[in-house]
């Protein structure tokens, strides 16, 4: 089965393989550089979950895959401060979206402060942590859980839980 990532980024697309390896279906990843359509830093639930649809939904136009996947990294603000955010959405060829969310923490206040203010997590976690392409590797949560749960592994457990759900869809 052909299927394609609305992303290039790699802990994305290493949760996507092996998530769909797991449960041994036979698929072949394609990574694709697609819009989100919401804004760079989503700024709380809705708007993540709607960026991981948006890709999942343009990776199905013009490309003859089976199924699109989006994975979006968000924040969103809570009474205890401000928290880390993943969704993702699967979709099949002609049919709703499949959604479900991933593992969130809350982010130090000084980090929190820079994002109210317009930055974005990536490049201020970059800095934070004197590291290059933290959210290639092992993310904010890989950082502030001193290594215990990595981006990649944080994008697995939402995956099982898109590729669950459409299993159970099928029977
Ligand atoms: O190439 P894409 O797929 O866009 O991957 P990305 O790393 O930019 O990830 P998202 O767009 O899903 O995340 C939205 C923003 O939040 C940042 N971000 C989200 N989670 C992160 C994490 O765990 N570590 C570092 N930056 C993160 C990310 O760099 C973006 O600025
Ligand atoms: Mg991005």
């Amino acid at each position: 089965m052909k299927i394609a990532v609305g992303s290039t980024n790699p802990a994305k697309i290493k949760a996507v393989e092996t998530g769909f390896k797991l449960r041994e279906i036979n698929v072949s990843v394609i990574p694709l550089k697609v819009p989100s359509d919401v804004s760079e830093q989503p700024f709380s639930d809705e708007e993540t979950i709607k960026g991981a649809i948006n890709r999942a939904e343009n990776c199905l136009k013009g490309l003859d895959v089976q199924i699109g996947i989006g994975l979006e990294g968000g924040v969103t603000e809570t009474p205890f401060g401000l928290c880390v955010c993943n969704w993702g959405a699967l979709i099949e060829k002609g049919q709703p979206p499949i959604i479900g969310g991933g593992a969130r923490f809350l982010l130090p206040e000084e980090i929190a402060v820079r994002l109210r203010n317009g930055e974005e997590l990536g490049p201020v976690m970059d800095d934070f942590s004197q590291k290059k392409n933290v959210r290639k590797k092992e993310g904010a949560i890989g950082i502030f859980t001193n290594g215990n749960v990595t981006r990649d592994e944080m994008f697995l457990h939402v995956m099982k839980i898109l590729i669950g759900q459409y299993e159970y869809g099928k029977i």
